[in-house]
């Protein structure tokens, strides 16, 4: 009889991302495309680390394809490990704190973009993982 109890066998997904927080201690919130999975939840922007990639490389590349822009230094915050049924995503978010909200290019990988307050999180409805994440920024003394 099959284990249903047992660990998933499929690999773990490592996947980067960036908050963004500006001054006032918003966040920059991207909606996912719908044709994509998890379409039109919303995300931090990110994407899949490539083989031979660290995970800042990976998050710095991603940020210049899909809002072309170019990062400064950047804290690597801890990671959360969420199951969705396509699989085991290990999501590694990256805080980037910015004086002025940067100029985003024309969106390639997204429906749309906006900054928000980290406490007006729920007028958006956010992709699962990304949950635990939000709960640790409002938390943190990161957003004082
Ligand atoms: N980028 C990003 N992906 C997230 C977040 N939260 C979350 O559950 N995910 C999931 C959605 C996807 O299953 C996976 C990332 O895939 P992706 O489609 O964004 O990655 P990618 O740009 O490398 O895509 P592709 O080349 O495979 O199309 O992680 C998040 O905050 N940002």
């Amino acid at each position: 009889m099959a284990n249903h109890h047992s660990a998933p066998t499929h690999k773990v997904i490592e996947v980067v991302c960036l908050v963004a927080m500006d001054q006032d201690n918003q966040i920059l919130a991207t909606q996912r495309a719908e044709d994509k999975p998890l379409g039109l939840l919303w995300e931090f922007p990110g994407g899949k680390i490539d083989t031979g990639e660290s995970a800042e490389e990976a998050l710095r590349r991603e940020i210049v394809e899909e809002l072309g822009i170019e990062l400064g230094a950047l804290t690597r915050l801890p990671a959360v490990t969420h199951v969705y049924d396509f699989g085991t995503i290990q999501l590694i978010p990256f805080l980037s704190k910015v004086n002025t909200r940067p100029l985003l290019g024309e969106l390639q990988a997204h429906a749309a973009a906006r900054w928000i307050a980290l406490d007006e999180w729920d007028q958006l409805q956010w992709a699962p993982a990304d949950l635990p994440i939000i709960e640790m920024l409002q938390k943190s003394e990161l957003s004082k």
